[in-house]
């Protein structure tokens, strides 16, 4: 599903009604109906719904829906919070269709009056502002939001929590604290922000008939379950250990052996043929007991910088501390050219000085920072980048030519030709040290797994994250959830996604 910005949004209505014919008067009663039909699993027949319509066409949804639900026999006040010369265009032909349905509607005067008929409503209908939203709300929009956030019956938007920027970037807002989301066609970036995610409350994607075909392609997805089991690769019956990767660890110490501990067993949980761990030689002894499948390997000279030929695949970084030797080690990786290599944790923190010489790997590069190690690797504030995750990650993985995982409860994944994917199963049950490091495992034994690097880090990511979806539904809560119950319960998903 195709993630969009407000001008890519406009873009694709533009092409339906240009090069398809459809006209913007047809695409707001599509939009208006499908709305409400989604809506209706969060209305009852007994209850009182008021719907708030503003000046441009989210308000035109908004008669739709009005009309919609009073043909439906709903008890319907439609409150038009705007004065009759700002309604133009298709909006002002669906109020003329609700008019000659015989359906009354309110015209806002003073505050009072409609502080009154929320008073008496068990759901509010939000269709005042869309995706043309800019800047601050402006009155009456912002009198009317606030009214609407402190009162107790359901909220419902329509395609945005109205004064919730469509777009990464924006920073100041008051908006429309919705209960649940109803997005038109395609959800826009801020769905997936900090700081504008929790505006939407649930959400949900409806269909209004623009042509797939036709629609340009901005390279920026959601990718879900449909997506991981159409490329999710087989096991073939005739492979050996061989054909699924050989895969070397490097991380843990002596202070630290759980971290690669995890990211060696996870791997092995997700398919991978073979690990090798190279760690400080005292952390063996506690690590070997978890995953009795790996191997260990000593370093050169017995020392811990180890031979890296003859591997399908590395991960770097966890547990891996960051003293000078490990500078020696994340260097000889970097020049390493053929080998895929996945970076995470101190891996991140060493990497740093050699990012420029990234871009000559002829292998893949793959860097799963969380906000803070990007904020180290960029030299951007956490701040700019949770307000901006699209663009710089973006940014970044095209100007050293690296795969990056932006780590989070939306997980962004950009490749090195700037496409986006996201991720967003996980739950806050995540949220706990050694997730990472799980995470890690699944994404090296992916990318040895598959050919196509996108595919496998977002269908890692995905799998990952719904691993913790899957224990919370039953044999955990978010509170208790362990990195290590993740790893034992990809068996669980993998058995869903390969019946
Ligand atoms: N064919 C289509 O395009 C389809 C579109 N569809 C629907 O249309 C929606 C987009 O419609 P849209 O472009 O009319 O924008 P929308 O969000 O309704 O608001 C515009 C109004 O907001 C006002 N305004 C702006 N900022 C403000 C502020 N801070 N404070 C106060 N007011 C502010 C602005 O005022 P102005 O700046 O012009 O004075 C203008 O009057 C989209 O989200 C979807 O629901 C569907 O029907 C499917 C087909
Ligand atoms: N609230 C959350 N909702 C969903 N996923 C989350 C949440 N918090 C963390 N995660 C996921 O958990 C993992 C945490 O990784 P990271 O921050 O590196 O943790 P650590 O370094 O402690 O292992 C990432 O995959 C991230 O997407
Ligand atoms: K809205």
């Amino acid at each position: 599903m195709d993630i969009v910005t407000a001008q890519e949004m406009y873009e694709r209505d533009r092409v339906a009604m240009e090069a398809a014919g459809l006209d913007g008067k047809l695409l707001m009663e599509n939009a208006g109906r499908a709305v409400t039909y989604d809506l209706l699993r969060h209305i009852q027949k007994e209850h009182a719904i008021v719907v708030l319509i503003g000046a441009g066409n989210n308000g035109g949804d908004g008669f739709v829906i009005a009309r919609t639900l009073l043909n439906l026999g709903y008890d319907v006040e439609a409150w038009q919070v705007v004065p009759d010369t700002k309604i133009t265009g298709d909006a002002e032909a669906h109020k003329k269709i609700f008019q000659a349905s015989g359906h009354p509607y309110r015209l806002l005067k003073s505050s009072e009056d409609l502080n009154t008929s929320l008073g008496c409503a068990d759901v509010c209908i939000d269709a005042m502002l869309g995706i043309g939203v800019k800047g601050r709300l402006k009155e009456p929009y912002a009198e009317i939001v606030r009214l609407c956030n402190e009162k107790s019956f359901v909220r419902l938007s329509v395609d945005l929590p109205s004064g919730v920027p469509a777009d990464e970037g924006e920073e100041d807002f008051e908006a429309f604290q919705a209960h649940y989301t109803s997005i038109i066609d395609a959800p826009k970036q801020s769905v997936f922000l900090q700081s504008t995610r929790p505006y939407y409350g649930e959400w949900s994607v409806v269909e209004i008939g623009l042509p797939p075909q036709l629609l340009p392609d901005h390279r920026r997805r959601l990718w879900g379950a449909a997506d991981v089991k159409r490329t999710l690769p087989e096991r073939d019956a005739h492979s050996h250990k061989g054909s699924h990767g050989k895969g070397l660890i490097i991380g843990g110490s002596r202070l630290m052996p759980g971290s690669v501990a995890m990211t060696a067993r996870a791997a092995l949980r997700s398919g991978a043929g073979l690990i090798a761990v190279s760690t400080d030689p005292e952390a063996i002894p506690s690590i070997s007991p978890y995953v009795q499948e790996a191997t260990f390997v000593e370093g050169k000279d017995g020392g811990q910088v180890p031979v890296l030929e003859g591997y399908d695949g590395i991960a770097v970084g966890m547990g891996l501390g960051r003293t000078s030797v490990m500078v020696t080690v994340v260097e000889q990786l970097v020049h390493e050219k053929e080998t895929p290599l996945l970076v995470d944790a101190d891996g991140l923190y060493l990497i740093k000085g050699f990012l420029q010489e990234l871009e000559k790997r002829e292998a893949p590069t793959v860097l799963t920072p969380h906000p803070g190690e990007f904020a180290h690797l960029s030299g951007l504030s956490i701040k700019e980048i949770l307000n901006s995750p699209f663009s710089h990650s973006k940014e970044f993985a095209e100007k050293h030519g690296v795969y990056l995982v932006l780590k989070g409860p939306s997980t962004i994944i950009t490749g090195p030709d700037g496409e986006q994917r996201v991720n967003i199963s996980g739950n806050a049950g995540l949220a706990k040290g050694g997730s990472g490091d799980v995470l890690s495992g699944i994404l090296l034994s992916m990318m040895m797994q598959g050919e196509d690097v996108m595919n496998a880090l977002s269908n890692g990511c995905f799998l990952h994250g719904s691993t913790a979806d899957l224990l919370v539904q039953d044999e955990h809560a978010k509170i208790d959830l362990l990195a290590s119950d993740v790893i034992e319960g990809l068996s669980r998903t993998f058995r869903t996604f390969s019946s």
